[in-house]
């Protein structure tokens, strides 16, 4: 719902925004457009920039309010979060409530596990088509793809998840930052509105659950593909499962690194050998999952 009626207006940088001088906001969904926003009761120089923020973000309000800004220079609330110093949490004046009521439905993570070559990307596809088909926004985090970009630098090898772990040093329960920051992303595109479906092997419990504990109401939909290994052996799309066999790479997932069997998902897609539901009824297991609980409407 928007609360503070809105009107183009150029921006006026954001030293002047720090200082409060021009009562001008960026809100950081202007949109690729880079469309510019003004709070028009800020333009009469009025406007309460705490009174605009959420109830969560007021209730997070930093101890480190500090009172020596400088005179005549509005005092604003910054934090330190992990080992950002001095930063601000700026509040959209569109919602997520706003966003989902545009799209008739609401944003979730369906996180898909399952070991390589269960058919997680298969599954994927096939459910994002299908709520495509029903008019349900959609979007595919591969871990494979975003392997080919925004995580490019991060490995299998021991000396990369050693190094893993020193980022996310401050971040607690992450083995694998990877996970760690597809999570992060799901998160924003399930408070954009949108059934963000992720598809990793996410081998750890603690991962899947820290990523479960970043998403609200329970909008964290863990779907397991249950696929024995022998069956995913005998698939081996990519000639990898021989490799690990013949110790050309090391510590890969269910043959010498652990795939830990889910205990709480939402949804089991079970496979046996010589017998595995057809994509199509894979992605309908999860479509009805969506529908039962109320995700594909508003
Ligand atoms: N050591 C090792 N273990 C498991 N998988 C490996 C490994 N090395 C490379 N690969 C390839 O990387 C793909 C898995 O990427 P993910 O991002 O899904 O993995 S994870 O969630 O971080 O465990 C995975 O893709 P999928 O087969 O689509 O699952 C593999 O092709
Ligand atoms: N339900 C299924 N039945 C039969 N074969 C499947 C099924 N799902 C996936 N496959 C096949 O298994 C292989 C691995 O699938 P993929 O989606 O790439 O798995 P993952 O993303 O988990 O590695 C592919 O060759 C795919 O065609």
């Amino acid at each position: 719902m928007l609360t503070r009626p809105l009107r183009p207006l150029p921006y006026s940088g954001r030293r002047a925004q720090a200082a409060g001088l021009a009562g001008v906001v960026r809100p950081p969904c202007a949109g690729a457009a880079g469309v510019k926003l003004v709070v028009a009761a800020a333009a009469a120089g009025s406007w309460d920039r705490k009174a605009g923020r959420s109830e969560a973000v007021q209730a997070a309000a930093p101890a480190d309010e500090k009172d020596d800004a400088l005179p005549g220079i509005n005092k604003l609330m910054t934090s330190t979060v992990g080992k950002s110093t001095n930063i601000r949490w700026h509040d959209c004046p569109v919602n997520q409530l706003d966003r989902q009521k545009l799209l008739n439905q609401k944003g979730c993570v369906v996180w898909i596990t399952g070991l390589s070559g269960s058919g997680k990307s298969t599954l994927a596809s096939a459910l994002s088509r299908e709520l495509h088909s029903r008019g349900n926004l959609t979007y595919v985090l591969d871990g494979d793809n975003l392997r080919h970009g925004l995580n490019k630098d991060l490995s299998f090898k021991a000396e990369d998840r050693a190094e893993n772990i020193r980022r996310v040093f401050s971040v607690k329960n992450y083995n694998n930052v990877h996970v760690w920051f597809v999570g992060e992303v799901a998160k924003l595109f399930a408070d954009a509105g949108l059934i963000c479906i992720t598809s990793l092997i996410s081998p750890y419990k603690s991962d899947r659950s820290a990523c479960r504990k970043l998403l609200p109401n329970s909008s964290f939909i863990e779907v397991f593909l249950n696929v024995p290994l022998e069956v995913c052996e005998e698939r081996d799309p990519k000639g990898l499962y021989k490799l690990a066999r013949a110790g050309k790479i090391k510590g890969f997932t269910g043959i010498d690194d652990p795939y830990e069997t889910p205990s709480d998902c939402e949804i089991v897609i079970q496979c046996k050998v010589g017998g595995c539901p057809s994509p199509k009824s894979m992605a309908d297991q999860v479509v009805s999952y969506l529908e039962a609980n109320g995700f594909l409407q508003n």
